[in-house]
């Protein structure tokens, strides 16, 4: 029971555990489910970022198209007339810093170039940085690309004038776009004339007489360039501004070269440690743009990731848990009832049977001498008489009578009576030694004592007469003697099948009759006691 109890109380615990962790995991899958959506939102939107950059670009790379236009519908383009475009736009995209008109312009050229410009700007000429950083008259080369209008000038001065073919890196990018008839972008480069410091880049585009179609035709026909200066984060910012998720840190990574260069980022990397979720970065790589492979680089704040988190994992562990707790508590409180009313069962079965047995023994005792009834003795009789016949041995019976117990009730009363009856009782049962003998009130004053497999019943009930006569009870109207005395028939048997148990009692009873015929205080037996298996034996003769 105990064992089972303990048993109960280890399976609910266990079960509680079970329940517990495959609460904590269905939490964790519906987190994990919610971090892969977040995931999902996450590049959605800086794919959408990445977009509206890319969207940016080629509206600002249209007014270099523009620009050409006007070179290309005539030879002789005005610095008034380009002024007047350039303008135009530069209102509207704020994010180009300058336009230039770069003409290609040979050695020959240049001092009637120069002499042009000097009408409005009497200190024009073509110039370069010399190795201290300072600006020197261009030195004498094949071909010059100087800076030669410029929109708008306040600001751009230093660069008015500046021949890019003495720059190396500006000279090969030149030639380049030259030869490939294709829009280029420099490297990032710090617009200096900014406030913000912040970075740009210059993008060429170049414009020949006629449509070359050929690299040798396309070196002959070129003109000159069109050069747009962008400023690299108004861009970025005018892009993603009217994007709508916020929380995000970008970068813009210039990856064309060997190693990546940061264009420009929206937050300060001191505060990046600490309200970024780096496993989360996503790399989106931009369309090629001016021969530039820019990548951004996207990293979501705690805040993007909070506002998409919900409750729904640490709800549903936190009722799971609460769930499978109630359950154990309640199981556990079925258990523990159930064992307490098994006990409290065992208990009231455990003090029925006692009380059975109590009635059982009550219903079996005599309630005035406290040794066994007539019941009993009928019951008991019946096992030994049937053990005897398996057994094969002997039963015998002394039947008790007081004498002449009317008279000492008359001289006495009754309780006097009944006290005598108790006396006798307990004289009788103390000459009894062995558990198997029974002694029992046969009724009245009548007792019988059974003893089975005993050689000398005769000396036991002689023993029997004697012990109550020497208990001197008086008993003044006997006829027998001054004191209490009793009668006593005794008989055995060694009964077979075939025997009669009643008509063994019978002559027990017989016996005890002929001791009171025959002057009572005496005991009659049989003198042929057992002498055949399975013969009782008659009366012959009284014997005191
Ligand atoms: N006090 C008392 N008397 C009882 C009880 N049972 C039987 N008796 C009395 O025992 C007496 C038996 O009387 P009888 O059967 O005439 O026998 P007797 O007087 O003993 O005469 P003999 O048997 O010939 O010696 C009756 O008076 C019963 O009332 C008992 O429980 N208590």
């Amino acid at each position: 029971m105990r064992k089972f109890s303990i048993f109960s109380n280890y399976l609910v615990l266990f079960s509680i555990l079970v329940g517990i962790i495959l609460s904590g995991g269905i939490g964790y899958s519906f987190y994990q489910n919610e971090t892969l959506a977040i995931e999902s939102d996450f590049r959605r939107d800086v794919g959408d970022k990445a977009a509206a950059l890319e969207r940016e670009l080629l509206i600002n790379l249209e007014v270099l198209y523009a620009v050409k236009g006007l070179f290309n519908s005539s030879d002789d383009v005005t610095e008034g007339e380009f002024r007047r475009l350039a303008s135009s736009f530069l209102v509207r995209h704020q994010n180009i810093q300058a336009l230039e008109w770069i003409p290609r312009v040979s050695l020959d050229q240049r001092e009637k170039y120069e002499l042009q410009r000097r009408l409005l700007h009497p200190d024009f000429e073509f110039t370069e940085r010399e190795f201290q950083g300072s600006m020197i008259r261009a030195t004498e080369r094949k071909e010059y690309f100087p800076v030669y209008y410029v929109e708008p000038m306040e600001g751009n001065e230093v660069a008015f004038g500046f021949d890019l073919a003495s720059n190396p890196k500006r000279e090969k990018i030149l030639r380049k776009s030259r030869d490939l008839d294709l829009s280029l972008a420099t490297a990032s480069i710090t617009l200096v004339q900014e406030i913000s410091n912040q970075k740009g880049f210059l993008m060429f585009m170049p414009i020949y007489r006629g449509e070359p179609n050929t690299l040798i035709k396309r070196r002959d026909k070129l003109i000159g360039f069109v050069l747009g200066v962008y400023r690299i984060g108004d861009m970025f910012e005018t892009a993603i501004k009217y994007t709508g998720a916020q929380g995000i840190n970008l970068k813009l990574i210039d990856n064309t070269g060997v190693s990546a260069e940061q264009l420009y980022s929206n937050y300060s990397s001191d505060q990046v440690l600490h309200t970024t979720q780096f496993q989360l970065t996503y790399n989106k790589p931009l369309s090629r743009f001016g021969g530039r492979q820019w990548t951004l680089v996207a990293t979501p704040t705690l805040g993007y990731i909070a506002e998409r988190r919900s409750l729904l994992p640490f709800i549903s562990s936190v009722f799971g848990i609460l769930f499978v707790l109630l359950c154990g508590a309640y199981t556990y409180a079925i258990i523990r009832r159930s064992s307490l009313i098994k006990v409290e069962v065992e208990e009231r079965t455990q003090d029925l049977n006692e009380a059975k047995l109590e009635l059982e023994e009550l219903s079996h005792t005599d309630g005035l001498t406290k040794i066994a009834n007539r019941r009993k003795f009928d019951e008991q009789f019946e096992k030994e008489w049937q053990r005897a016949v398996r057994s094969n041995t002997s039963l015998s019976l002394i039947m008790i009578d007081i004498d002449n117990f009317k008279q000492f009730n008359d001289h006495y009363g009754h309780l006097a009576g009944d006290q005598c009856l108790r006396d006798v009782a307990k004289a009788l049962k103390s000459n009894m030694s062995r558990n198997t003998d029974l002694i029992a009130r046969y009724g009245g004053e009548e007792f019988v004592i059974l003893l089975p497999n005993t050689n000398e019943p005769t000396l036991l009930a002689d023993k029997c007469r004697m012990n109550i006569e020497k208990l001197h009870i008086p008993h003044e109207p006997s006829s027998v003697s001054e004191y209490v005395t009793i009668s006593l028939g005794v008989i055995s048997v060694a009964p077979t099948q075939n025997c009669d148990p009643f008509s063994f009692t019978a002559k027990a009873d017989k016996l005890l009759y002929l001791a009171k015929d025959s002057g009572k205080n005496r005991v009659c037996i049989d003198e042929r006691l057992i002498l055949q298996k399975g013969d009782v034996i008659d009366f012959k003769a009284p014997k005191k």
